[in-house]
């Protein structure tokens, strides 16, 4: 099964509410589509997030890169030759981690689909559920609480708590959102890189002194302060989750060996793909580091791929995979199946998805 040819398209989805961070603010999903074509008529899919502020990448990026320099690296090699593929389409360009996602993605699912299984078996197939969290975006507190009440109705036990943007009224949003929600649901915090070191210390001891039960905290410091994250991890109870700080499995090394963070999320847009998350996940389960997988504001399709991966995982124990649950509708029919908090994986051949 050779790849013939890879046509680039566009997805879009209106978002249910704009989604906020520390770092930016999105009201419609408008992402690449990949459609990697073999010689044998399969087609497989993969999509490309334009995260500008994480990943440096536009649209127009991750087009030029796809066909100026991943289509020609590839193009006509065997899907059998995984290894041989990934080594080809890691090297054709620096960086530009989105756009090489959605093309391993692809060829993952034409891979998988070559042996009539579907993904998540063929990597390894550990579970077929995943319980997902919902992002609560960062607003003003009383907003934030009415959202995560909402949330909880509609059956979710897992929050995800965006701050980062005021980190003087951060503690009070948080307390107000446990103080409303109750003690049994989880509350995940992301900062999105929002606090210096001193400010995140002092936020998260806060927390524990007023027995908040915070899950984990997400990035607190900038991306490149490896030393602002170690101090914050070891001067807290809390477990610290390196989000923005890790793309690669060298960055999971220096964050591993220097005690940056307890825990690490993975998301294919940072890594490149599943080849490289695959990678950064058995560094983390040798070194006793459990992961996250994550995502970006992603549509179903590459969301699916996500879960595909997270399922055959023991070493990812913590899901955020609610970009699908985020939109208005999905643009695509199939794939795993986004029921609230719950994601059953279907036993369809690839990532699911009849093209
Ligand atoms: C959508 C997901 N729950 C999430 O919060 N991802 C963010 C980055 C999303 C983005 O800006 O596209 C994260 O974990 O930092
Ligand atoms: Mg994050």
């Amino acid at each position: 099964m050779k790849i013939k040819d890879i046509v680039i398209g566009v997805v879009e989805a209106p978002l249910i509410t704009p989604f906020k961070t520390a770092l930016r603010t999105v009201y419609y999903i408008r992402n690449i589509a990949i459609y990697v074509h073999a010689d044998d008529g399969q087609i497989g899919i993969g999509e490309a997030a334009p995260t500008a502020v994480i990943t440096g990448e536009t649209n127009a990026s991750i087009t030029e890169a796809i066909n100026e320099y991943i289509k020609p690296a590839i193009i006509g090699m065997d899907v059998e030759d995984i290894s041989q593929i990934m080594e080809r389409l890691d090297k054709s360009i620096y960086k530009n981690t989105s756009a090489k996602a959605a093309i391993d993605m692809a060829i993952y699912d034409l891979l998988a689909k070559r042996y009539q299984a579907p993904l998540y078996k063929l990597l390894g197939g550990y579970r077929k559920e995943l319980v997902t969290d919902i992002t609560i975006s960062v607003n003003e507190t009383a907003e934030m609480v009415k959202d995560s009440l909402e949330a909880i109705k509609r059956g979710f036990q897992i929050l995800k708590i965006k701050v980062g943007k005021d980190p003087a009224g951060d503690i009070a949003r948080i307390l107000a959102i446990r103080d409303a929600v109750g003690p049994t649901i989880t509350l995940r915090v992301d900062a999105n890189q929002g606090w210096t070191p001193k400010e995140a210390v002092r936020i998260i001891r806060a927390l524990e002194d007023a027995n908040a039960n915070i899950e984990l905290v997400e990035q607190p410091v900038h991306y490149s302060d490896i030393e602002g994250m170690q101090y914050v991890t070891a001067n807290t109870i809390t477990n610290i989750l390196a989000d923005e700080s890790v793309f690669s499995p060298k960055d999971a090394i220096t964050v591993i060996e220097k005690r940056a963070a307890d825990l690490i999320n993975i998301k294919l847009m940072k890594t490149g793909g599943i080849y490289q998350a695959q990678k950064i996940c058995n560094i983390a389960e040798a070194n006793g580091i459990q992961c996250m997988i994550g995502c970006m504001l992603e549509t179903k399709i590459s969301v699916s791929a996500a879960a595909h991966f997270a399922a055959s995982q023991k070493n990812i124990t913590m899901v955020d995979l609610d970009g699908p649950i985020l939109c208005v509708k999905d643009p695509v029919a199939g794939g795993p199946i986004f029921n609230g908090q719950s994601i059953s994986m279907l036993d369809k051949p690839g990532i699911g998805f009849s093209l």
